[in-house]
């Protein structure tokens, strides 16, 4: 049987990118597009494929976004635990959330939604981290423990996908700096960093002040 990186006991490097370095040379093609009705709103979704990384990535759009300036967009960061089962372990879920309704408001946005799960190593990997966190360690720390750097993740694709969408420039809902410096990086004119907040709880409070702390995001 083989195993998937993803899946393996043992940590697998995925390809070192990233964002202080130069941008990935990718090529990102349109797949698919269909309408998704949610209860936030009415939205488009399209699928891309790309040659890179071999994970499907889709783009959640409102409104009509070709040729406009400004576009309210969020780049969001796969987390299984976080969007889908509720974890209070992070701020992803209910970063989500306040993407989506704030971006239904709007005249035109988009989510972009990246399946780097983990900050690129991987679900299985990130359980085997959180398992490090159950003894002691921080987020940074359990991510180094393993092998990997604390933050794997490469914008080149995210930005590949914008420029199909026709986006001329982007307002980012983000508190990481290191997101907007790797968009630029990768071609994206970005007019503005708007901050994503969330109530913090006892169980992520530690993960955030550790994010503020040692990874630079802006809480
Ligand atoms: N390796 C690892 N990944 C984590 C951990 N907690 C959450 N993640 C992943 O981190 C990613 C979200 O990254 P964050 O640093 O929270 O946020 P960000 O997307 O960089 O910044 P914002 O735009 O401000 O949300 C998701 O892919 C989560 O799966 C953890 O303890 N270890
Ligand atoms: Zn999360």
């Amino acid at each position: 049987m083989s195993i998937k990186p993803e899946s393996a006991a043992e940590p697998v490097r995925p390809p070192r990118p990233s964002v202080s370095g130069s941008p990935l040379k990718v090529n990102v093609e349109h797949f698919a597009t269909a309408n998704l009705p949610t209860r936030y709103g009415q939205f488009r979704i399209v699928a891309f494929k790309n040659d890179r990384d071999g994970k499907d990535h889709v783009a959640v759009i409102h409104g009509d976004v070709r040729g406009k300036q400004g576009v309210l967009t969020r780049i969001h960061s796969e987390c299984l635990t976080g969007d889908v089962f509720g974890s209070l372990k992070c701020d992803c879920g209910p970063q989500l959330n306040a993407a989506l309704e704030e971006i239904a408001e709007q005249e035109a946005g988009i989510i972009l939604y990246m399946r780097q799960e983990g900050r690129g190593i991987g679900l299985a990997n990130k359980i085997k981290a959180y398992s490090l966190q159950d003894g002691g360690l921080d987020t940074v720390e359990a991510n180094e423990h393993l092998g990997f750097d604390d933050d794997l993740r490469d914008y080149s694709i995210s930005a590949r996908m914008l420029e199909l969408l026709g986006v001329e420039s982007i307002v980012l809902m983000t508190n990481n700096p290191s997101k907007v410096e790797g968009l630029e990086q990768a071609g994206i004119v970005v007019d503005e960093r708007r901050p994503i907040k969330t109530v913090p709880n006892p169980h992520n409070y530690d993960y955030l002040e550790t994010k503020r702390l040692k990874s630079g995001h802006l809480l």
